[in-house]
């Protein structure tokens, strides 16, 4: 008899990334057939992080499972954020499970959290820089991450409710970080299945608080506004959502590559960007050369919001002799001659 279906949908998923990342690997690689066995470099290692919920541990589950298989090295690492008494003794207990289940190296990384964007944002950025430290540490060649379609379609809502374009609505990318290392082989899975797998796996797994409390955006939305979204428009929601992501991902990366080419055709021989240039072209390709142009000057792309953009835009489209725009990052935009001229003031 083969496995729980849960159980044989993670491992497929996980073996398909793992397919991915052998043969990116051995693609680059020298293969060396006169070198002995022994003086080999090691087989690509893998890390999973994982924080001890349902779906970070069916996820090292499949991983210790298939990554064998295919001659990878498999580890975990778990993040103990210190946001609560007793988060090291549990990222202890994470670490004992990890290794239970046949991972090695398996290590946990303690961080401080600061405040900056608020406190899941602060979080993350504590979470995804110890993520890259041990990636690195340990030379691995990718780190498993488990976020499911449902996280993905909460992700597709807070972009819409942002307001801000077709690439806040295209979600988590399968693959994302410094040289992709960054994957997520749960993105088509719900979380339904990921729990089933621990269940059937007899796997214990930790249910953190945070993720019930009112307190935060993404908990709202997935214990009041998704089930209201479901209630009013049927069950497929979910899907929708994620299959919204993924469309818009590939629009976006569309209309990120016509900017960049349309971008050479609109400056002068000064580099400076012509204005009737920009003026005949769509809105969409025109407002990301402007984004990318402010950035370039030295806005920080995170605090570059549609709003600062638009009024760029106005210098464009609405041009009444209007004065100097301020963006962030001390930087100005105005409009000079014809010409557009963004830069630090
Ligand atoms: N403390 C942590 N240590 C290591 N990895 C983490 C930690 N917290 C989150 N992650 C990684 O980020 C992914 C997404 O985490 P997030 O908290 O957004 O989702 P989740 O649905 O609560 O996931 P899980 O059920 O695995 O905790 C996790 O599946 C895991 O891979």
């Amino acid at each position: 008899m083969g496995p729980h279906p849960a159980v044989a949908a993670i491992r497929l998923a996980v073996r398909r990334v793992l397919h991915d990342i052998l043969t990116e690997h051995t693609g680059t690689r020298d293969a060396s057939p006169g070198v002995p066995p022994h003086e080999r470099p090691p087989s690509p290692l893998v890390l999973v992080a994982c924080s001890g919920g349902a779906d970070s541990m069916a996820l090292a589950s499949a991983l210790a499972f298939e990554a064998p298989k295919l001659a990878l090295r498999a580890g975990g690492i778990t993040v103990d954020h210190g946001l609560q008494p007793g988060s090291d003794l549990r990222a202890e207990e994470v670490v004992l499970r990890l290794r239970e289940l046949g991972l090695d190296p398996v290590e946990s990384t303690a961080v401080t959290v600061g405040r900056e964007g608020g406190p899941e944002a602060a979080a993350r950025d504590a979470r995804y820089a110890a993520l890259d430290a041990a990636a690195e540490r340990h030379g691995a060649a990718a780190v498993l991450l488990g976020h499911t379609r449902d996280d993905q379609a909460e992700t597709v809502l807070l972009g819409l409710a942002r307001g801000s374009g077709v690439r806040s609505l295209s979600g988590m990318a399968a693959v994302s970080g410094a040289g992709g290392r960054y994957r997520r082989p749960f993105l088509e899975l719900d979380r339904q299945t990921a729990r089933k797998a621990c269940m059937v796996q007899s796997l214990p797994v930790w249910d953190d608080p945070h993720n019930a409390d009112p307190a935060y955006t993404r908990s709202r939305l997935r214990h009041e506004g998704l089930p209201a979204l479901e209630k009013a428009l049927g069950k497929g929601v979910v899907e929708a959502l994620a299959r919204t992501a993924q469309l818009s991902r590939d629009d976006a990366d569309a209309l990120d590559a016509w900017a960049r080419q349309a971008e050479a055709a609109v400056r002068d021989s000064a580099g400076l960007l012509e204005c009737a240039k920009l003026y005949a072209l769509p809105p969409a390709v025109r407002r990301r050369i402007l984004r990318r142009a402010a950035i370039e000057a030295g806005a920080p792309a995170g605090s570059l919001f549609a709003r600062h953009i638009e009024e760029v835009d106005r210098l464009i489209t609405g041009w009444r002799g209007q004065g100097a725009i301020n963006l962030p990052g001390k930087v100005v935009a105005q409009r000079q001659g014809g010409r557009l001229v963004i830069r630090q003031g």
